[in-house]
């Protein structure tokens, strides 16, 4: 099997292969421009937080590439202005922002202007690399946590390959457990209004040959209930220091189940998604997104026209629902505010 990358660096150019349209279709977006990038990054063409945050990482260096021209201090303050444009793409995702500050340290910390733009493709580069090599780690820690054979684990999203640079973190973790010789079940949420989870895990899935069945996020809870799900493991946008978890809509929900059916509930993310200024979920913020992803599916009606819709695109699952939080370094437990910072610190 090939393995899926989502974001393909030419050396000029940025390749991302557009989420909006897998998987029946699979086009390559072209980008040149970092507000093209950033624009990508609203659209979710490309979508889920370390793949933001490696997507960052090159638009700096579209940007530097645009500024080169500039006396030093102008183009740092340029780069400045263009990296709080791409970190304002979406809100949520600590790793947008993470990634251009990382951007912005190297730029600060290099004397020649003419060098600036290299070294930030060096750093974008690295930033993608160290991506992958993380989440083959996240896999190697979490899959222990796997169900024995024959029972099954229940993801949310997409959390795979597509929304990060390779192999994914929760589901680099399911796929971690499966290649270790694990042959639990695997079950996956179609995750509503966006369908991350019909569209692009079960493809992945597919892609991996690892058996998995899609249910409507409703089913959740008679799923749990007749004894199908033995843990349930989701990735992450923002950790805060005290663990409560920003991830896509509908994980509290399941976190919530998932507790009262006294079924463990796992995250997986890389230390980069964990935000130690943030002391609690209350304080992240949670992104809203248009109407009309909820009223309509790919420009089809649902709803009745004029119907109003509500559509928070993330929630945050209180640190007290989560049984461990699956990094690079280790599988934290509660308390959080330790383990947490231990893992960071060891990263
Ligand atoms: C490894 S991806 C972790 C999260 O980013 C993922 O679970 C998620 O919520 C993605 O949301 P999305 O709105 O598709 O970007």
């Amino acid at each position: 099997m090939n393995e899926i990358r989502p974001i393909n660096w030419t050396g000029s150019r940025l390749e991302l292969l557009d989420q909006t349209l897998l998987p029946h279709q699979h086009v390559t977006v072209r980008i040149t421009d970092y507000r093209a990038a950033a624009a990508a990054i609203t659209e979710m063409r490309v979508r889920g937080a370390p793949a933001i945050g490696v997507t960052a990482g090159y638009a700096m260096v579209l940007a530097a590439a645009e500024l080169q021209s500039r006396e030093r201090d102008h183009f740092i303050g340029a780069l400045r202005e263009a990296g709080a444009h791409i970190a304002a793409a979406r809100p949520t995702a600590v790793n947008l922002g993470w990634a251009v500050r990382r951007m912005m340290r190297v730029a600060e910390a290099e004397p020649d202007p003419g060098s600036i733009r290299p070294r930030l493709e060096q750093e974008a580069r690295r930033i993608q690399e160290e991506d992958e090599a993380i989440n083959r780690r996240i896999g190697e820690h979490g899959r222990a946590l796997m169900p024995a054979d024959g029972q099954g684990v229940l993801t949310h999203c997409n959390t795979g390959a597509l929304a990060t640079s390779a192999f994914g973190t929760a589901l680099g973790v399911i796929r971690a457990g499966w290649e270790a010789g694990g042959r639990f079940k695997v079950y996956n949420t179609e995750t509503r209004p966006w369908l991350q989870g019909a569209r692009l895990t079960s493809w992945e899935f597919q892609q991996l040959g690892i058996p998995a069945t899609l249910i409507a996020d409703s089913a959740a809870g008679v799923l749990m209930q007749r004894g199908e799900v033995s843990c349930v493991i989701t990735g992450a946008d923002r950790v805060a220091a005290n663990g409560d978890t920003a991830n896509k809509v509908g994980t509290y929900t399941l976190a919530v189940l998932a507790h009262e059916n006294g079924i463990p509930f796992y995250i997986a993310a890389p230390t980069s998604t964990v935000d130690l200024a943030i002391a609690h979920g209350d304080d992240i913020a949670i992104e809203e997104r248009p109407q009309h992803e909820v009223t309509g599916y790919g420009g089809t009606p649902i709803a009745p026209e004029g119907t109003p819709a509500y559509n928070p695109a993330f929630d945050v699952t209180p640190h007290r629902y989560i049984a461990g939080i699956v990094t690079e370094t280790t599988v934290c437990r509660p308390p959080y505010t330790e383990s947490l910072r231990q893992a960071v610190d060891a990263a």
